[in-house]
């Protein structure tokens, strides 16, 4: 009798292990392989990928024999961006502008072109979290921020004066970590009302977690490598952690009643239909920290990227300076002022196009779906990449690689071809909710800082884009600074 049983509990044992096998082989491989093939026979081709890493290995041989990007004339090298992604370049070179890659298991489309159409996937957390907080950043509630945020370029302006003053007339400043502040205050002061200087505290570990989260380690690839517990994997879980409690800590001393920030909205936000997967208090702490997070690093980003192409663009410094002189007449910044700032607002516009800080738009196809001609299965990413955007001459004529802002002189329908071939707020029903704010935000700091100081290049400064998440400069931006 006990050698039937021990038979039967070995041929289910071998039953068990064989069916974990297949459903393994079916998840990390199989899955992947049928929603290639289905994309293949539409004619979408693509690297192959190996088992368990896909095309990662082969991306990090290329990123590493690729030439660093670090020209001595940032003025000549923006065409240059792409090197960033040099694997991009070869498979647009092989495959055409929209072709199949995969990181792990991790299936994505790129799409180098804007013939897809609008790209709308959606989840029901991500519905509720649009409704609630995108009306809070529409362009009449940014209108009543203007002053909040012309006082926080105050500091920054005070800073630089110091400096200036103590260097003797000209000082060579990293314009970075002001930069970080100003847009970290305002977005404390609209997220946290009253409770901005607790706020304060969650922006500099944000920072540390992006840095964490960007730096690749030999791993990086592995499926499920996030979950293994891993110097870094501690150190993004910490960061993780130390932000949800100091978020939470906000939230209590937070009083519900007296203010009208965008904490309250999500408290409110948090006691209607959020659905069964998500806590009130997930719900709050993940909001804050969708917007905290990239609201204050991207435009920090944009901003950086802004002031180191004006200070190698004088003509461009000083055409905002009279523009500033002529409207504003020595009076404060309001928003009817700014609105008329036409050479301001080009020039804004031409700094998103050359640098979008996010490079990438990204999708996740929830169901199966179609764009254009194309049926794309379930669970396929689709990254749609701006920097080629930005910069095919096709869109923008011969000069895409250049600076000029005059191009914006007639509005953005009349600089380049195709009005999906500007997206640097990406496009469709997730576009950035915060881009009038954004806008706002780079056209009050470049205004603010013309009309006080005269920048130029510092001799100290590496043009070495580099991308981590974002696209940002890898040493920062150095520029000898002096008073007006
Ligand atoms: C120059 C500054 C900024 C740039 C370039 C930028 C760019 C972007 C881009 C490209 C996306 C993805 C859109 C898409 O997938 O189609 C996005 C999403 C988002 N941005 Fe911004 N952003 C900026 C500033 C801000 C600010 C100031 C806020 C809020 C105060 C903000 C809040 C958000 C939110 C909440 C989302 C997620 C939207 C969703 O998934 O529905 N952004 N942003």
């Amino acid at each position: 009798m006990d050698i039937y049983v021990s038979i039967i509990a070995t041929m289910f044992s071998v039953f068990a292990l064989w069916s974990f096998i297949v459903y393994l082989f079916d998840v990390l491989w199989l899955n992947g392989e049928n929603r290639r093939l289905n994309l293949r026979r539409q004619g979408i081709e693509g690297p192959l990928p190996v088992f368990l890493l896909g095309n990662v290995p082969e991306m990090k041989r290329m990123l590493s024999s690729a030439e660093k990007l670090q020209a001595e004339d940032p003025l000549s090298s923006h065409h240059r961006l792409m090197l960033l992604f040099p694997y991009f370049m070869q498979w647009t070179k092989q495959f055409g502008q929209s072709f199949l890659f995969a990181l792990g298991r991790s299936q994505f489309m790129y799409v180098a072109d804007t013939y897809l159409g609008l790209i709308t996937t959606n989840g029901s957390v991500w519905y509720h979290q649009r409704k609630t907080i995108a009306p809070y950043l529409f362009m009449d509630k940014v209108k009543d921020r203007v002053e909040l945020i012309v006082e926080s370029v105050g500091e920054l302006v005070k800073s630089w004066g110091n400096l200036i003053e103590a260097n003797g007339g000209t000082a060579d400043i990293r314009v970075d970590d002001y930069v970080r502040r100003f847009t970290s205050y305002v977005i404390s002061n609209v997220v946290f009302g009253d409770e901005w200087q607790m706020g304060m505290e969650i922006f500099p570990k944000s920072l540390d977690l992006i840095n964490a989260m960007s730096t690749p380690t030999t791993l990086s690839g592995i499926p499920f490598y996030r979950y293994l517990p891993t110097k870094k994997n501690r150190e993004i879980w910490r960061l993780q952690k130390e932000i949800h409690s100091k978020i939470m800590e906000i939230v209590k001393k937070h009083n519900e009643t007296a203010s009208k920030d965008l904490l309250q909205v999500m408290i409110e936000g948090s006691k209607g239909d959020i659905g069964p997967s998500i806590t009130a208090d997930q719900f709050i702490v993940d909001n804050c920290k969708d917007i905290c997070i990239p609201a204050s690093e991207i435009t920090a980003v944009s901003a950086i990227w802004g002031l180191m192409l004006l200070a190698s663009h004088p003509e461009w410094q000083t055409r905002i300076r009279g523009e500033v002189s002529e409207l504003c007449k020595g009076g404060v910044l309001s928003f009817d002022v700014l609105h008329k700032m036409k050479a301001l607002k080009m020039v804004v516009l031409e700094v998103l196009r050359l640098y979008p800080a996010t490079a990438f738009v990204s999708r996740q196809a929830l169901t199966n779906l179609k764009l254009g001609d194309v049926e794309i299965p379930k669970g396929v990413n689709i990254w749609l990449g701006m920097l080629e955007l930005h910069t095919n001459p096709n869109f923008w004529g011969a000069d895409s690689e250049k600076f000029n802002p005059e191009r914006f002189a007639d509005g953005i329908s009349k600089a380049c071809k195709s009005n999906q071939a500007y997206i640097p707020f990406g496009l469709g029903a997730r576009v950035c909710p915060g881009q009038s704010l954004a806008m706002t935000q780079l056209q009050v700091l470049f205004a603010v800082i013309l009309s006080n100081f005269n920048l130029t290049m510092s001799p100290t400064y590496r043009h070495s884009p580099q991308y981590a998440l974002l696209f940002k400069p890898e040493f920062g931006v150095n520029l000898l600074i002096r008073k007006i």
